[in-house]
């Protein structure tokens, strides 16, 4: 039996995949075997003796202590792509809302109730003071080109924009679905300086905490609007402010609101709604079950952070998983313990990851607790499991 803790509300549709004959799932579990977890932060939590997976079900993974997760042999999951639909579709809302002061001028109208016959006549005169400009004909600057940024990237283009983007480290698949039509941009300083609409599409790490600052504000073009619903981290409030005030930014659309920028009239202020949608919600919740699932069963890992990607199909009748240093001479001390207990390896994988290596090794023989503790005790030994083959 595992135990699932859930850390915030996870969509039932991907819980239910995990059956309950083989799985506690709650919000109340003491001890979890795994953690499925969204924005809910991890960062000072203590981690659980048993804990051997955490899933984020979402794109950020800012809120989770990578580091120390890979110091213990703990595997994170995000679900790469699951909710990007839905944060694009709210990417192209904010470019409309940053343009057309809709929302400035919706707040107007209210005030008109009490008018009576006078409303018609009232918002003729009124509504020139929302005039905004077309986004047609208009340069987007997209930073970041992953999952969203490729996503708002293609459609600004289909609205008619020019698009440049920026990103010195975009993945096979990102370029191959990125149109030809994006503008490359030659540096992030020359997207910042040639663009009427910046949006941010970037993940929050101690290399890009405050990226937005007064230097980069400065280099804006006048009145430029900025978007950012990747994390407000991203963006040095004190210094956004200051570019409103200024006149550099016209507008700055964030979905990670705090107390000064909700006081200021050129913010607009979502309340983290990018990935709010049932189909995301799902999307994401399937994905965090599943990879779980086949993590905790199997040993199987797709869409990890901190461990490379290793699926093995099943051969004998016991499955050893271990993770360690990366390191030379694991592997030999494994299988030498093995082989001093006659024991065949049937099948084995390794592969690795920056500082990590994660191995699946299929054996033939039954294991003893004996022999489990002797690997367990090999220094660089992070995490052993034994599983049941099927
Ligand atoms: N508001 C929301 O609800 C919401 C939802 C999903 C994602 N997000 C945020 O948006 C971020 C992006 O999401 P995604 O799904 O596109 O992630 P992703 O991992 O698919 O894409 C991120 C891209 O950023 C690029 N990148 C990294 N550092 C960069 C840098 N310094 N300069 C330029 N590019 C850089 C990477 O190469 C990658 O292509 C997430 O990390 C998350 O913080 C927010
Ligand atoms: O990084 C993400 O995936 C988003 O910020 C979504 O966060 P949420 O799952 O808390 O809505």
């Amino acid at each position: 039996m595992y135990t699932v803790k859930t850390l915030n509300n996870i969509s039932k549709m991907g819980l239910d995949l995990l059956p309950s004959d083989k799985y506690t799932v709650s919000e109340n579990v003491e001890n979890p075997d795994a953690i499925i977890v969204r924005s809910a932060n991890m960062l000072d939590m203590e981690l659980p003796s048993n804990l051997k997976a955490i899933a984020r079900a979402g794109a950020g993974v800012n809120n989770i202590p990578i580091d120390k997760c890979s110091e213990k042999g703990i595997i994170v999951f995000n679900t790469p792509g699951a909710n990007a639909n839905a944060v694009k579709e709210l990417v192209l809302t904010a470019l409309f809302l940053s343009s057309r002061h809709i929302y400035q001028g919706m707040n107007w109208a209210k005030t008109l109730i009490g008018k009576g016959d006078e409303v018609g006549k009232l918002v003729e005169k009124g509504k020139s003071q929302f005039e905004g400009p077309e986004i047609k004909g208009k340069r987007i600057g997209v930073i970041g080109l992953g999952a969203v940024g490729v996503m708002v990237a293609n459609d600004a283009l289909a609205l008619g924009m020019d698009v440049i983007g920026y990103d010195p480290f975009i993945s096979i698949s990102s370029a191959w679905g990125l149109s030809c039509n994006v503008i490359r941009a030659s540096s992030l300083d020359n997207l910042i300086a040639t663009s009427d609409y910046i949006s941010i599409h970037i993940p929050l790490s101690s290399k890009t905490k405050g990226m937005f600052n007064k230097d980069k504000f400065n280099i804006m073009k006048k009145g430029a609007r900025l978007i950012n619903l990747a994390r407000g981290e991203l963006v040095e409030t004190c210094d956004v402010l200051e570019a409103l005030d200024k006149g550099i930014l016209s507008c700055y659309v964030t979905d990670f609101p705090c107390e000064e920028l909700l006081k200021h009239e050129g913010v607009i202020n979502i309340p983290h709604l990018g990935a709010s949608t049932p189909e995301s919600e799902e999307n994401c919740a399937i994905m965090a079950a599943l990879q779980v699932k086949d993590f905790l069963e199997n040993g199987t890992v797709r869409n990890s952070i901190n461990f490379p990607d290793c699926e093995l199909e099943h051969s004998g009748n016991l499955r050893l998983t271990t993770v360690h240093s990366n390191i030379p001479n694991m592997i030999g001390q494994i299988t030498t313990i093995l082989a001093q207990n006659k024991i065949n390896i049937a099948n084995m994988l390794t592969h690795q990851k920056e500082e990590l290596a994660y191995s699946i090794i299929d054996i033939d023989a039954a294991l003893s607790a004996d022999v489990v503790e002797r690997i367990k005790k090999i220094e660089g030994l992070r995490m052993v499991r034994v599983l049941c083959n099927p």
